[in-house]
């Protein structure tokens, strides 16, 4: 039997499963590595951290599964998307790469825009407007803040690109990713001469491009022996988490939504055609479906801000989950559905690490707006959950205000597991929800790459025929009109706090 890999460089772990060729998991397995942060609102990794931890995956996989690397006919990667990984002429790590979610280019974004002629101009070129976790902005921000380093670059990649480096010794970036660095032309699919030469990045520091199911290399010797897998296995280009993850769950033709509820929480669309929000407030990126685009709305703390509250406030939860056995999230969003809709007038914001769709702020801040003396833990949590969800909303309101039909939303990520998060999501964003038969989100998107590539057919006919849903819930009117009161009053909250959440992020 042939086996496909799809490895998921994700921002805590990487994770590995191996698929069949009828579409079915075999096996996975996950390794975690270190978040750095060495300086409030700054996020690191080590790229060495990642090749060894996917090496240490992929080795432990073949293993438990009883695959042999022989039987591995191809590999796909996904991977978290923006972090800029810097390599000097012999391919040393010039310095720890920064991620998506850090938050220390603000300046940088300001100057990029100006560079090429404004925002409106960087539109046109790029289809995005320049946001603090792109790559563009972390190439200047090495150049005004560490000029040796830069001058020690040669290479300039994303974090899923510096493993496929490992594995293959090859360059190479696919669109979707390429996408979200702010230096190609997204309409074009093509590195932007003008935006390069304008902010004076060399062109020679960029890596070839290719789409997400193009063969991009081969296994190196070195490679297979740490892996286990065979030289010379094909690895395809692959693409970012979010158009791995939407590939992953069948969002591969118009009319389909996805929702991921990961740590960050992405709502994405499919289009035919390249479509950019007039001013750039969603994501206009290449979808790893070649020759057609997505647009995205991201929030930077979806399951972030609900993963703070179970860390830092959900002690007796935490207990309870360790005494029983159980899921700590599973207790917790128990707990939120006791409390009503709308928690007793309890509103939360989830801006706990600054925000990007629809407002694109590094320093706006997270709160509970409402508390009385009758909340308690249940309603605080079910505020939580409601505030992630409402945020996600105002993504998909500019989605809607394209005009496009969107028949069903499909979701991933962890807070997918939740059927109560699933319902809520279909009463407060108004359309069916549904669950799809593979769960591994990315890293099935990405074997699916992979099996496409090497088998030479299409990803949308790979999706239609391995991709089922299983799951389906409908809104529910009632709890529709309630949750529309609450998101009325939610929306208003970030134009009248902004200045006073400004000021106090600059306290710190
Ligand atoms: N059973 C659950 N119910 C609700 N939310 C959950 C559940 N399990 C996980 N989550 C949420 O999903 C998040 C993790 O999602 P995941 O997709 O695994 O993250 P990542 O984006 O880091 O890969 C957690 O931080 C939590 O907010
Ligand atoms: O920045 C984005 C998308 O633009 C994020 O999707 C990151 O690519 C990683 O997110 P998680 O998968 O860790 O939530």
């Amino acid at each position: 039997m042939a086996y496909f890999l799809g490895i998921d460089l994700g921002t805590s772990a990487v994770k590995c499963i191996l698929v069949d060729d009828q579409g079915t998991v075999k096996s996975s397995h996950s390794v975690e590595y270190p978040l750095l942060q060495p300086q409030p609102g700054w996020a690191e990794q080590h790229p060495e951290d990642w090749w060894q931890g996917t090496a240490a995956c992929i080795q432990a996989l073949l293993s438990k599964s009883g695959v042999t690397g022989q039987e591995v006919a191809g590999i796909g990667l996904s991977g978290q998307m923006h972090g800029s990984v810097f390599l000097d002429r012999e391919l040393q790590v010039v310095r720890p790469a920064l991620l998506w979610c850090d938050q220390r280019t603000a300046a940088e974004c300001d100057w990029i825009e100006e560079a090429v002629g404004g925002r409106e101009a960087l539109g046109r070129l790029t289809g995005n407007k320049a946001l603090t976790g792109f790559t563009a902005p972390k190439v200047v921000w090495l150049r005004n803040h560490e000029p040796e380093n830069y001058s020690r670059t040669a290479h300039l990649m994303l974090p899923k690109d510096y493993v496929r480096l490992q594995l293959t010794g090859a360059f190479g970036m696919d669109m979707a990713d390429a996408s979200g660095t702010l230096l190609l032309d997204v309409a074009n699919r093509r590195w932007s001469p003008v935006v390069t030469e304008r902010l004076n990045i060399p062109m020679e520091w960029l890596p070839p491009l290719y789409e997400s199911n193009d063969v991009a290399g081969h296994l190196l010797p070195a490679a297979a022996e740490r892996t286990g897998l065979a030289v010379g296995t094909p690895v395809v280009a692959g693409g970012g988490d979010q158009a791995c993850g939407a590939v992953g769950v069948g969002v591969v033709r118009q009319g389909i939504a996805s929702v991921a509820l990961g740590t960050s929480g992405v709502v994405f669309v499919h289009d035919d055609t390249y479509q950019v929000d007039p001013e750039c407030r969603l994501h206009s990126f290449c979808h790893g479906v070649p020759g057609k685009w997505h647009r995205m709305g991201v929030m930077l703390a979806a399951g972030g801000s609900f993963q703070w509250w179970k860390n830092h406030l959900a002690f007796e939860e935490l207990q309870q989950a360790e005494a029983e056995g159980r899921d700590v999230y599973e207790i917790l969003t128990a707990k939120a559905e006791t409390a009503p809709i709308g928690s007793e007038g309890l509103l939360f914001m989830p801006y706990l690490t600054g925000e990007r769709t629809p407002h694109p702020d590094p320093k706006a801040r997270g709160g509970f707006i409402g508390l009385n003396l009758r909340h308690s833990k249940a309603h605080l949590t079910r505020a939580v959950m409601e505030g992630i969800t409402f945020g996600l909303r105002d993504s998909m309101e500019l989605i809607e205000a394209s005009g496009i039909e969107i028949k069903e939303l499909r979701v991933n990520g962890g807070g997918a597991r939740s059927l109560f998060w699933r319902q809520m999501i279909a009463d407060i964003f108004g359309y069916p929800v549904v669950t799809v038969n593979s769960t591994d989100g990315p890293a099935y998107g990405a074997a699916v790459m992979a099996a496409s590539g090497v088998l030479g057919q299409d990803i949308s006919d790979l999706c239609e025929r391995w991709i089922q849903v299983v799951d389906r819930v409908e809104p529910n009117p009632d709890s529709q009109a309630l949750y529309q009161q609450y998101y009325d009053v939610y929306k208003t909250l970030y134009p009248t706090l902004k200045s006073t959440l400004h000021q106090l992020s600059d306290l710190v």
